[in-house]
């Protein structure tokens, strides 16, 4: 299915040395990377702790201009949207899970000047999304139980991807978790657009080269859709 959106390759930094974020967030945009995806967790909507945007303010100056694309996986979201604006957060990419006022939550983020990601978990129908898909900016599909990185990833959520782009054809579709050189090509076939990978990349001695491989990926993919336009 074609579509006018462009492909960005995201890394994940979960995996990489947090003692060392800012140099690894600076190397992996020397990498080719097209922005940064940073996994925020609470301990709460998963059984997991990373950072916050006290993080986020110190990392930003570090990166100056990239696009920060936040992963809330969080509890009632809207806690955090002014701070992380604050922060120099460009996206902020919630759950549909998280929160039981969703419209006031993507409100809140675009008062805010931020972009708007909403995501499903494994086990939530991508049909949760479809109240919300005129008023975000990009629609995340989990393709792990978010919570950890280095998971296997999950190809039977493919088809969440394919009913996406099927239907909106110039929505930002991100896919999260487990991706690498070894699927990218399934992922991009179902007509994503934006790939947040973490382990594959800062687990590589070759960033790099797994970078340009899931670029290329897409980018064939994304030109099959024009030409069968
Ligand atoms: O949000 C998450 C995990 O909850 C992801 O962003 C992972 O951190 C991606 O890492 P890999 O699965 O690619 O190693
Ligand atoms: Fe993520």
């Amino acid at each position: 299915m074609a579509t006018s959106c462009e492909c960005k390759i995201g890394p994940s930094i979960l995996a990489a040395d947090l003692s060392m974020l800012g140099t690894e967030c600076q190397r992996l945009m020397e990498c080719g990377a097209d922005y940064l995806h940073l996994d925020v967790m609470d301990g709460h909507f998963v059984p997991n702790i990373t950072f916050g945007h006290p993080v986020v303010k110190c990392l930003r100056p570090k990166v100056p201009g990239v696009f920060f694309d936040m992963h809330m996986m969080v509890a009632k979201p809207e806690q955090w949207v002014e701070g992380m604006t604050d922060a120099g957060a460009n996206q902020f990419t919630f759950h549909v899970e998280a929160t039981d006022d969703v419209i006031g939550c993507i409100r809140k983020i675009k008062e805010a000047g931020m972009k708007v990601g909403l995501g499903v978990k494994p086990g939530t129908p991508v049909s949760a999304l479809v109240p919300y898909i005129e008023l975000i900016d990009m629609a995340l599909v989990m393709t792990v139980e978010p919570g950890f990185g280095g998971q296997k990833f999950m190809s039977d959520m493919m088809p969440k991807v394919q009913y996406l782009r099927q239907r909106y054809q110039d929505l930002d579709i991100e896919v999260d978790g487990g991706v690498g050189p070894s699927n990218i090509d399934v992922v991009a076939e179902a007509g994503a657009n934006m790939i947040v990978s973490g382990t594959a990349v800062t687990g590589s001695d070759e960033p790099r080269a797994v970078i340009n491989r899931l670029k290329q990926s897409v980018e064939e993919a994304l030109q099959k859709a024009r030409l069968e336009r």
